[in-house]
């Protein structure tokens, strides 16, 4: 009996264990597998943008997530220790979170929100490793899925190198089933040459799919307008999106705020870093692409736009600055008096397409700081379709009207509808009409000339950019986000004016009454003026200029060779001029004409020049292009030179696809594998193509420290006597290995060598090799070319050359 007593106990206890094991096998453990988190990091998290904007989005995305059985959670981080960190990232939550749009009362869901953020410092890389390792403990203690981890970097951009790598080594989900997302902010880059370098830096870290560079104009609701817009109308937009029917293009972004209180900032940026780089020309991708089939293919045909877009010179571009600027600059920079600044606070561009639907149309892209009015839109002006002689009042007959569409993109409050579209066009496909404006009694008004009633209208919907981009990363909505490969193509369109403008006078201007008109500027064929003419004192100001030489082309002597020297635009028309005419000489005496081009971004301001003023009559079905260097990376790397000859020139030629000779960087068994033996299938090319084994001109560089082609100071290429072409280690860290090179043999061999300096960059090395006779060409290299039969010429901005 006692014994079957202890057997029942026994019995029911080991009953008891497999039934509280099932529960928590089938119940607890399952349970824990059905819920899932989303993690999100913002560091930054206490600045001006989180405190603004991130917040609420994250809030907004919250309220769209978060339910029993997913859950978000937040970390706000900052370089700021951990009271001080979460005390300020409590206050923000408190005071910045609000109820999003359409919900009355979220007091609840703000407490719950409020529940699931905490701070933590991140500084160091144990930083990062220690809430890495928490969110991974924490996740697998609930029995909880990951299901993604987005983080948003709201810091300079001198800070993404050390964080995303921190990010890579230390702070990825831990399958690869769980994304991971990273977001980053403008600025990316100041110039082509630092967002090369930046994006490169943060390629080595972050795989493609995983970077979000956000644009905010292309969360605001006003863009988002456009694409779909022209989806749903395109039986009646297609016949007529086109250079046949479309006079211009104006892309706006107008500010009534200056700059003050961020001076330091902003004097290095300008206008066109500022906006016109970014946002309006995201924006005029937009309106300028091609529509494809498979709408997942957008971001491919927005890239190929901007890689369509002819890179913008000086004579495209008119520059302001606003009056107060200069004394706010004095202040602010604690500059001596005598001294300015001559950023741009106002900038306006033609940007021209060359492909076939745009041949032609002026897009032109302005924005300006404490101009009257606060409006961002897009307009695209029709060509009228007809003439109409017999009507008694034009007015009256609508095919003589003008015709446009404008996009409205952002505004201070709802004074203009998102879309208007002139009613002498057939009735758009628009979303129901609820302009209210319109409804009011008595209220009339007109949107650039024309009352609002003789427009199809659409109103819009309010929304925020950010809480909309914060969905559409979450999302994995990438089309919405600037990748690298477009980022690299529109700094292309910029590069070379920014280089031409460096140190130009900007048109001064005070947005009073007084000055109404002074900065309206027009069109006239590819070029863009002031309709105004300047006052007595800024005529003295170039008259002044002119004398300095700073705009004219002077002749003289560098390192006892002949020496071009004047504004970055001068020089670079006058090489063109010497390409030119060298070119054609050397059809007439030998039937083609074959050039070697450096890498770099110097070579992109000549490109443009090439072909913007010579397209038509350059002989480009007999040259052949070659190519003093190359980075051994794939063609598609932005790192790569032929990628970057490509886009500023070969696209934009006629030239035979024969007639170009890029470096066979790549060919079976890697890249610059030395078994592939390149370099000698160069030289045999070399050998079979060049008339009497001649190059006709090699355009070279220098760089600031003294390099030339990839012959870097002291490596063995600068003694290199016997081999045309070789592979050498790379110079600077560019993240490369190795590089090709044409050698001294072959570059001082061609029978016209062109050195181009531009750019302040370059002041230092010129101002050594000018100064100093007795340098060695090992360790400045530029000094080993010395043509053996030919001739040498030196073209050198005057930023390069002022002290
Ligand atoms: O990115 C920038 O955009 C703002 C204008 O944006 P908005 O949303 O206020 O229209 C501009 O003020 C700022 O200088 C620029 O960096």
């Amino acid at each position: 009996m006692h014994f079957r007593a202890r057997k029942k106990r026994v019995f029911s206890l080991c009953l008891g264990v497999v039934v509280v094991l099932f529960w928590f096998t089938t119940y607890a453990l399952d349970d824990g597998k059905d819920i899932s988190v989303s993690n999100v990091i913002i560091i930054g998290a206490t600045g001006d943008l989180a405190k603004k904007y991130l917040w609420q989005g994250f809030f907004n995305l919250f309220v769209d997530l978060h339910t029993s059985s997913h859950h978000v959670n937040l970390i706000g981080a900052s370089r700021v220790e951990y009271s001080e960190g979460s005390r300020q990232l409590t206050g923000i939550l408190q005071d910045h979170v609000h109820c999003p749009d359409g919900l009355s009362d979220c007091s609840q869901l703000r407490k719950e929100f409020k529940q699931q953020v905490s701070y933590a410092q991140l500084k160091t890389q144990e930083d990062y490793a220690e809430l890495c390792r928490k969110l991974n403990e924490q996740t697998t203690a609930k029995g909880m899925i990951e299901k993604g981890r987005l983080i948003y970097l709201s810091v300079p951009p001198f800070a993404y190198a050390e964080i995303v790598a921190n990010i890579n080594s230390v702070c990825r989900p831990p399958t690869s089933a769980t994304w991971l997302k990273v977001v980053l902010e403008k600025p990316f880059g100041s110039d082509l040459r630092s967002a090369q370098t930046l994006a490169a830096e943060i390629s080595k870290h972050l795989k493609e799919e995983e970077i979000y560079r956000i644009d905010h104009y292309l969360g605001k609701p006003g863009v988002r307008n456009i694409l779909p817009f022209r989806i749903s109308n395109r039986d009646i937009l297609e016949p007529v999106w086109n250079h046949k029917h479309i006079e211009y293009v104006e892309i706006a972004l107008k500010e009534t705020l200056d700059v003050k209180g961020r001076i330091s900032f902003y004097d290095k940026y300008g206008v066109i870093r500022d906006v016109m780089q970014n946002h309006l020309t995201e924006i005029m991708s937009l309106v300028a692409m091609e529509i494809p089939k498979d709408l997942n293919a957008v971001a491919d045909r927005k890239l190929q736009l901007l890689r369509d877009v002819l890179p913008v010179r000086a004579s495209q571009t008119v520059i302001g600055q606003y009056d107060d600027y200069h004394k706010d600059w004095m202040t602010e920079l604690s500059q001596n008096p005598g001294n300015k600044s001559y950023t741009p606070t106002f900038g306006a561009s033609a940007l021209f397409i060359n492909n076939h639907r745009w041949k032609g149309v002026p897009f032109v892209l302005m924005s300006g700081k404490k101009l009257q009015e606060k409006l961002s839109y897009v307009k695209i002006v029709f060509r009228n379709v007809a003439i109409c002689p017999t009507s008694v009042s034009w007015l009256e007959d609508k095919l003589c009207e003008p015709r446009q569409i404008i996009f409205i993109l952002s505004q201070s409050g709802f004074q203009f509808p998102e879309i208007l579209v002139s009613e002498n066009f057939p009735r758009p496909n628009l979303p129901e009409n609820t302009f209210e404006a319109e409804a009011e009694e008595g209220k009339e008004f007109s949107v650039f000339g024309k009352h609002v009633s003789k427009y199809f209208i659409y109103s819009g919907m309010p929304g925020d950019a950010y809480t909309t981009l914060i969905r559409d990363c979450y999302h994995g909505n990438k089309a919405n986000f600037v990748s690298t490969d477009s980022l690299i193509a529109s700094w292309k369109i910029w590069d070379s004016v920014l280089q031409e403008l460096h140190r130009t006078e900007p048109r001064i201007y005070r947005t009073d009454q007084s000055q109404s008109g002074w900065l309206n500027f027009q069109v006239i064929g590819h070029q863009l003026q002031f309709t105004v003419q300047k006052t007595e004192e800024e005529d003295a100001f170039m008259e002044s200029s002119l004398t300095s030489s700073y705009f004219m082309l002077d002749v003289g002597s560098f390192r006892k060779q002949p020496l071009f020297r004047g504004s970055s635009e001068t020089v670079v028309e006058e090489l063109a001029k010497a390409i030119y005419s060298i070119a054609l000489e050397a059809v007439k005496e030998r039937g083609s004409f074959h050039i070697a081009f450096s890498g770099g971004t110097t070579p992109s301001a000549l490109f443009s020049v090439l072909v913007q003023d010579y397209q038509e009559d350059f002989p480009w079905q007999k040259m052949h292009i070659w190519m003093v260097d190359e980075r051994c990376v794939p063609r598609s790397d932005v790192r790569s030179n032929f990628n970057s000859l490509h886009n500023s020139l070969l696209k934009h030629i006629a030239i035979p696809h024969f007639n170009v000779h890029p470096m066979p960087t790549e060919l079976i068994n890697g890249l610059c594998s030395f078994d592939d033996k390149g370099p000698q299938v160069y030289a045999a090319e070399m050998n079979r193509l060049l008339p009497e084994d001649r190059l006709d001109f090699v355009l070279l560089g220098v760089g600031s420290d003294g390099h030339t082609a990839s012959l870097f100071p002291d490596s063995a290429g600068v003694n290199e006597t016997y081999h045309r072409v070789i592979i050498t280690p790379d110079g600077p860290a560019d993240g490369v290995r190795y590089r090709m090179s044409m050698t001294y043999y072959t570059i001082n061999n061609a029978r016209n060598i062109g050195i181009l300096v531009l750019g302040s960059d370059k002041r230092e090395i010129i101002k050594v090799l000018d100064n100093e006779n007795e340098l060695s060409y090992t360790k400045y290299p530029i000094l080993g070319v010395i043509p053996v039969n030919g001739s040498l010429q030196w073209y050198i901005d005057e930023l390069a050359l002022s002290d």
